[in-house]
């Protein structure tokens, strides 16, 4: 459909060649400093309009459905559409119900340290953590305990995302080809899962809450036109897998970094905070979330980490009708990609951005609406960052509180699109003496 002569496209092009674009895109936002806050570009094949600031951001999250609908590319492509679906998780993921999980949390983490940190002289961050979240969702949510099935699913999982983003040229050894068979064992194991849940839902009328699988499971009516089928339910499952583990496996990876690279005062107060609360336990006893809600400054750190390093570089949706924003027109069917590092990175809105600086975070309202944007915003906006919060906070106490460690050498951080470390962070650890 042609535009009126009278509205104009968005500066930019969408001539340069697409791959090129989009992997440089994803490899190094910061490449896209000069470009203004919408602009047009060839993302993924898709024309796509290239959103961030307030006023960008603003449209971007609180549009309704008739002017932008959620779009994922192509390889990401997972639907959370189903209202049952959306409600079984919301009711898993609210921080009521999280209240409850802070003790099966601590207790993941203190068997991972145990198995992977205790007794070691060098560690390998990122992996550690990926598989540290991993299996958190597993048995918070999916009711998958410990074991070689878990252990498979972590692997077979770990490959499917690693191929995600890549571009998809399906022959034989490609990353994108090896993510497509582990991505179909994945689904049948899932399926494996849901089969046996049923079962023991419907022969020992097993707690429809006891995991988002069985809760899923017990909100379908077979009477019922808007049945939630297998199909969602495995969707799903691997939707919320693939959101929850890299992100916050992402977060930990960089505030260890920190403590090991950086000696600000401010870091001091975060190890005070936490040693506080350990002094105040026997030894071996969990936290409860009064514990979680006195580890203030800690969360400000990681707030501040993921302002300046957010896991999640941006989000996609489309123009439903042609749209006139800002002064442009954005045609109907357009991709929309809203942006998370240029607008909190932008100094109009963060004083001295690259300067690190939690008390950034003392005063919440200080920060103007749509401008910190980690978890998106609006509608769509990060079901799981109470659940984020929860782990990292939980996985930090014990991790500051016993052991120090330094970078065994200096690793580089790219995006690919997750920001990820060349090495995966190798720190040498050694434990701390324990005054608790
Ligand atoms: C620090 C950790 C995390 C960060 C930074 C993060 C960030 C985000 C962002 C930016 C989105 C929106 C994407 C978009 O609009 O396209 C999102 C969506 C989502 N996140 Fe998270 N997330 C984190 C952890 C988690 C966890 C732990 C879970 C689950 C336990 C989770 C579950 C989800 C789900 C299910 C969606 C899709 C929501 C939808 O499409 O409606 N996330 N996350």
């Amino acid at each position: 459909k042609r535009i009126s002569s009278s509205k104009k496209l968005p500066p930019g092009s969408l001539g340069i060649p697409i791959i090129g674009q989009s992997l440089s895109l994803l490899q190094n936002m910061r490449g896209y400093k000069n470009i203004g806050p919408i602009s047009k570009m060839c993302l993924f094949g898709k024309p796509t309009v290239f959103l961030y600031g307030q006023a960008a951001n603003k449209f971007a999250f609180a549009s309704d459905s008739s002017i932008l609908a959620n779009s994922q590319t192509e390889s990401v492509k997972t639907i959370l559409d189903h209202k049952r679906v959306r409600d079984a998780l919301m009711s898993f993921l609210k921080p009521e119900s999280l209240k409850q999980y802070v003790g099966k949390m601590d207790l993941e983490v203190r068997l991972h340290i145990d198995e992977y940190w205790q007794c070691k002289k060098e560690v390998t961050v990122l992996p550690l953590m990926k598989t540290l979240t991993f299996n958190i969702i597993c048995t918070l949510l999916f009711g998958i305990e410990r074991g070689a099935r878990r252990d498979k699913l972590v692997d077979l999982f770990q490959e499917m995302i690693a191929g995600m983003w890549s571009i998809p040229i399906n022959l034989p050894f490609t990353r994108y080809t090896r993510s497509i068979h582990s991505s179909k064992s994945v689904r049948n194991m899932l399926k494996d899962l849901i089969g046996e849940k049923g079962k023991e839902l419907q022969e020992m009328g097993s707690n429809p809450h006891q995991d988002l699988i069985t809760c899923m499971l017990s909100s379908r009516n077979p009477n019922d036109v808007e049945e939630i089928s297998e199909e969602e339910i495995v969707d799903n499952s691997m939707l919320v897998m693939t959101a929850g583990h890299d992100t916050s496996a992402v977060v930990l990876t960089f505030l260890i970094r920190l403590l090991a690279k950086i000696l600000l005062i401010a870091l001091r107060y975060w190890v005070a905070e936490q040693e506080e609360i350990a002094k105040g336990k026997h030894r071996g006893e969990s936290l409860i979330w009064e514990d979680i809600t006195k580890m203030k400054y800690t969360w400000r750190v990681a707030m501040e980490t993921m302002r300046m390093f957010p896991p999640i570089f941006g989000g996609f949706s489309q123009a439903v009708k042609d749209i006139e924003n800002d002064g442009y027109i954005i045609p109907k069917l357009w991709q929309i990609f809203w942006v998370t590092s240029m607008t909190q990175m932008d100094d109009g809105i963060f004083r001295e951005p690259q300067k690190f600086d939690p008390a950034r975070f003392e005063n919440p309202s200080s920060i103007p609406p749509y401008c910190y944007i980690p978890f998106g915003g609006g509608p769509r906006i990060c079901p799981g960052s109470e659940f984020a919060k929860i782990e990292t906070l939980v996985t930090i106490h014990y991790l500051v509180t016993q052991f120090t460690w330094k970078l065994s050498s200096d690793d580089c951080f790219s995006r690919d699109p997750m920001p990820a470390s060349t090495k995966g962070l190798p720190i040498q650890i050694a434990p701390k003496k324990q005054m608790f």
